[in-house]
């Protein structure tokens, strides 16, 4: 079934550097009510708040990873446009979010070209028709079907580990579903990345480190590059990418919602290591968010009452108005354990953070 994935297509990860240690939760288990399993995904969303997800076994999963796989096709194509067409859907003349979004390296072409680093969000929303589309180059609309599946389909996945989660964090019924319903406006987006191969540059990877600032996000990549800060050792270690698996972590409005419960973990991406290293890399996110009108604050019941109360109060916004000011560097720093944290890396200046790498 792992001939699902393209990854034995491109060299492989290697085996001689650090990784972390990322527990494997099964979707087709989690579908089925597996109590042990479940109780090991609740495990990993306190304690990491990283992991794969096994799509294999499940239909919805399997479903997904076939359509990531088509989606990194489309990207590919969608990237590999000359700079103006795609700039034409660009940030911020488009939306100061949902749009094309580039950085140049250091790296040139043979025209002497610097050659991008390049994201595109493409949000729900509009895939979805829940409102006024924005510009969207035609390759988009060709593959209207694939975006609309793909956005559906990553969302059941997210509403059944959101249904796992309440049931542990002992809300009542709903109440994490009632705060993300697909068909209200959101900050769902998909995302398409793409990097050129460059040498390492500590700066880079310092500007890089970042916290997800919704809820839980769904990606897949078929190179290594992504890194994670494990909290026990305060290194920074790769994230080794898993045919048929995706990897899902939680972000910071989960650590709001539950007083810190859960765990949104700090993360980059960098080079990629060893033999993939000289490839162009690209991966494909699916990130959910709270619905547009959710105020980021702390959920009443269950286990979060009795977390303890934060020292600093925080300020209370909408999941909108959170996105938006974090989605366009208006609000420094990365979302920890602590709370938000100004320093991160150990960097003596506010991170101008915010845009993800
Ligand atoms: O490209 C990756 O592997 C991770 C991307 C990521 O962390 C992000 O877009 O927030
Ligand atoms: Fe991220």
């Amino acid at each position: 079934m792992t001939s699902l994935t393209s990854h034995a297509t491109l060299p492989p990860f290697p085996d001689n550097v650090p990784t972390a240690p990322l527990v494997s939760v099964s979707l087709a288990q989690l579908e089925a009510g597996d109590k042990a399993v479940s109780d090991a995904f609740f495990k990993a969303c306190k304690e990491l708040g990283f992991f794969y997800l096994d799509m294999l076994g499940s239909k919805l999963g399997e479903t997904i990873v076939s359509e990531a796989e088509q989606l990194n096709k489309v990207q590919q194509k969608f990237f590999s446009l000359p700079n103006e067409v795609k700039d034409v859907y660009g940030r911020p003349h488009l939306h100061p979010f949902y749009a094309y979004r580039f950085s140049e390296t250091a790296v040139k072409d043979e025209n002497g070209i610097p050659l991008r680093g390049e994201n595109y969000n493409l949000r729900k929303d509009d895939i979805l028709g829940q409102c006024e589309r924005l510009a969207c180059h035609p390759m988009i609309l060709e593959h209207q079907e694939l975006f609309e599946k793909y956005a559906i389909h990553c969302r059941a996945a997210i509403d059944c580990l959101l249904e796992h989660l309440n049931t542990h964090l002992e809300l009542p019924p709903g109440t994490l579903a009632k705060l993300h319903r697909i068909h209200e406006r959101s900050g769902d987006h998909v995302r398409f990345t793409q990097s050129p191969p460059q040498p390492w540059d500590d700066e880079r990877a310092a500007r890089a480190a970042h916290t997800d600032f919704g809820s839980i996000t769904i990606l897949f990549n078929w190179l290594g590059g992504l890194q994670i800060r494990t909290a026990d050792t305060n290194k920074w270690v790769y994230v080794r990418p898993v045919p048929g698996s995706c990897i899902v972590n939680l972000g910071d409005a989960m650590v709001k919602f539950t007083g810190g419960i859960l765990r949104s973990n700090i993360h980059r991406v960098v080079p990629a290591p060893g033999e993939q290293a000289g490839l162009t890399r690209n991966s494909l996110v699916f990130f959910s968010r709270p619905e547009d009108a959710v105020v980021l604050k702390r959920l009443k019941g269950g286990i979060i009452d009795a977390q303890p109360a934060p020292e600093v109060p925080e300020e209370e916004m909408t999941s909108d108005e959170w996105i938006m000011k974090k989605g366009t560097g208006q609000l420094p720093g990365i979302y920890t354990a602590k709370g938000f944290e100004y320093k991160g890396d150990g960097a003596r200046e506010p991170l101008p953070v915010a845009i993800k790498a």
